[in-house]
């Protein structure tokens, strides 16, 4: 196995089984920890990872966040076949008890594209079925010179009919993304990087070095502006529900301001609001 250093000092935090997460300098690294089945996910996978992710967003230090697998041959090779039920992925909590079985992937993609801050996925190996899907809901993706990326949902029985299948024509064009779905082949990075699926390629051993220098230069811009315009990038293909954000976002910008302030302190002093103070801007 190739040593990915970058030289950080990751500090390893929280209580899971799955993945692993870290925190150094102003950037969360979370990593699917199951590279006996190539980071293949499972329910229980993908509820850690939301904890996570969640984690990495209200922590006010972390600015950018990092997704990747363990080892160096994948970064996911999507849901684990090995307990597919009749419906979905089965866990081993109550509901699965029933035969009930789950699509939590789902709720993972909402969360890292709602996420207000940068997500760089960091690719060494297979990045494969809703691996891959994952990997287009990230903002950014970093590949190493070994990656490999390809659907197999038509080939499995699957299919992704959201972020999965229109995120990815958004990214690489509507005939690339039919080609990629219908007939399941596998694309190395340098072809990744061509049809536009990824950011930058680097040899194995200077991923993590790579990836990390992206994540610093990210850090070094405005938190706020950086939220913006991922909101922004993402409102018009998420609808209502990209609009609800952005809307969110500048009712919070809002909130920030004298004026809207003003608003809060004048009905909790029970006096009119002096809103003639601010401008009536063009
Ligand atoms: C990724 C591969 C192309 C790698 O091939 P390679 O020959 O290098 O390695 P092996 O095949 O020998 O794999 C090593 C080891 O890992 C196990 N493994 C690999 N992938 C998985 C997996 N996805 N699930 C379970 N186990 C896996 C493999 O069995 C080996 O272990 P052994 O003990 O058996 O030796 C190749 O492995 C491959 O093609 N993998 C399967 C990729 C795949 O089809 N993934 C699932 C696609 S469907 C999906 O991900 C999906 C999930 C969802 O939750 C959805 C939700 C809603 C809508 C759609 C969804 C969806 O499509």
């Amino acid at each position: 196995m190739t040593k990915i250093v970058s030289g950080v000092d990751w500090k390893r935090s929280g209580e899971y089984g799955d993945i692993v997460y870290e925190t150094a300098e102003g950037i969360a690294k979370i990593t699917i920890n199951r590279p006996e089945v190539h980071n293949a996910f499972r329910p229980q996978t993908l509820f850690e990872l939301q904890e996570a992710f969640n984690a990495a967003r209200d922590d006010s230090e972390v600015g950018v966040v990092i997704f990747t697998g363990a080892g160096d041959r994948a970064f996911c090779s999507g849901g684990d076949q090995k307990i597919r039920g009749e419906d979905g992925y089965l866990g081993d909590d109550a509901v699965a008890r029933q035969g009930i079985g789950r699509l939590n992937v789902l709720d993972l993609q909402v969360q890292i594209r709602r996420l207000p801050k940068p997500v760089v996925c960091m690719v060494a190996g297979y990045s494969i079925g809703g691996g891959n899907v994952l990997q287009v809901c990230c903002d950014l993706t970093i590949a190493a010179d070994n990656a490999v990326f390809g659907q197999t949902g038509p080939r499995v029985g699957s299919f992704d009919g959201g972020y999965g299948s229109w995120l990815l024509a958004q990214t690489v064009g509507l005939k690339k993304a039919r080609e990629i779905w219908y007939l399941c082949r596998q694309y190395s990075a340098a072809e990744a990087l061509e049809m536009g699926m990824v950011n930058a390629v680097v040899p194995l051993e200077r991923l993590e070095a790579e990836t990390v220098s992206w994540a610093r230069e990210m850090l070094a811009k405005s938190p706020l502006a950086l939220r913006m315009v991922k909101g922004a990038i993402n409102a018009v293909s998420d609808g209502a529900a990209g609009m609800q954000q952005f809307a969110g976002d500048a009712t919070m910008l809002y909130y920030m301001s004298e004026e809207a302030q003003e608003g809060r302190d004048a009905f909790k002093e029970k006096r009119r609001p002096e809103f003639d103070r601010f401008p009536r801007r063009p």
